[in-house]
């Protein structure tokens, strides 16, 4: 559906995006991740056609966003971040402008509903909050009922309640096969959402997988714990080909390690003849997988690693 193909884009001598490539599949949810000015936004704007790239391809359903703009807007529906909407208009001023746009809009006041503007639908731009402002520009995104949807930071400025209704939003439009393009920098999010997850840095894609692989292939894919009576040697865990860390914390060690690190932890420790006492074996995070993911671009070697 949405196809980009060794984008670049500089702004002078700035490389915010270089040799990006990626392809979504039709009512796939893909999310787009990496630190701030990693080239995320300007990504999705050469997607949305309000970037001209310096070089590659984008088609969104076949379609050049530059070239053929109108019939872009029709079928792409874009949310950017903190968009801005002339101060006076209202919340249904706006609704019914952006869905003269389209032969066949949603009906306005279930997008209000569904998006908790009902009481605000005469306040004007300027006077809504910025969660409303955010909620406001979601609606306006879904208006036309798009077959592609572009969010960036979608939940960013939403209270807990709102942002379960967006990511609900966002669950009900892959149902329905809407493709979606979803800009975030929250881990929860992007994790019970995204299909796949792109990690971006420094303006090039580094990870690209669904979630659970990325944390399955992170080296703190599990995080086993134990307390146990005797000294440990913590250097023979140290050496074991799946674990990538071990430390003490609170009278317990705690071992980071791939998947299978727990039970060669706990043969190790059989080795030691030593019996662990309070074994806690836990999943890694996807906040773990992407900071490892993020950090070994920027090349710290261990000793600058935190304890
Ligand atoms: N209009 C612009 N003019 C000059 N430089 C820009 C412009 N827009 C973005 N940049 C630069 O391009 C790089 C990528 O910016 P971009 O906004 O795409 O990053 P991002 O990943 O979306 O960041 P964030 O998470 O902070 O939103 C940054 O270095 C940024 O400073």
């Amino acid at each position: 559906m949405i196809t980009i193909s060794h984008l670049r884009k500089t702004y002078g001598r700035t490389v915010a995006v270089d040799e990006v490539s990626l392809e979504v599949a039709e009512g796939e949810v893909l999310g787009i991740l990496g630190p701030n000015g990693a080239g995320k936004t300007t990504t999705v704007e050469c997607v949305a056609g309000l970037r001209t790239p310096d070089s590659g391809t984008v088609r969104v359903a076949g379609l050049d966003p530059r070239a053929d703009r109108a019939a872009l807007t029709r079928l792409l529906g874009v949310q950017l971040q903190e968009s801005r909407l002339q101060p006076k208009i209202t919340v249904e001023e706006a609704l019914r402008l952006w869905s003269a746009l389209y032969d066949d809009p949603l009906p306005w006041r279930g997008l209000v509903e569904r998006l908790g503007l009902e009481d605000r639908v005469r306040s004007k731009f300027r006077d809504l909050s910025g969660g409303q402002q955010q909620r406001l520009s979601i609606a306006l995104a879904l208006v036309g009922r798009p077959r592609a949807v572009i969010l960036d930071e979608l939940s960013t400025g939403l209270d807990p309640r709102a942002r379960r209704d967006a990511w609900q939003i966002v669950r009900d439009l892959s149902a329905d096969g809407v493709t979606v393009l979803l800009v975030t920098h929250a881990m929860e999010e992007a994790h019970q959402l995204c299909d796949r997850i792109a990690i971006i840095d420094a303006g090039r894609v580094r990870a690209l997988d669904t979630p659970d692989a990325l944390i399955a292939g992170a080296s703190a894919a599990t995080v086993t714990s134990f307390a146990v009576e005797d000294t440990v040697d913590l250097e023979s865990l140290r050496q074991l080909g799946s674990v990538s860390g071990v430390r003490t914390d609170a009278g317990r060690i705690v071992v980071e390690g791939s998947d299978g690190a727990a039970l060669d932890v706990l043969a190790d420790l059989a080795r030691q003849r030593l019996a662990p006492t309070g074994l806690r074996v836990v999943d890694g995070t996807l906040d773990t997988a992407y900071l490892q993911l993020t950090d070994g671009i920027h090349a710290h070697t261990p000793e600058e690693q935190p304890a």
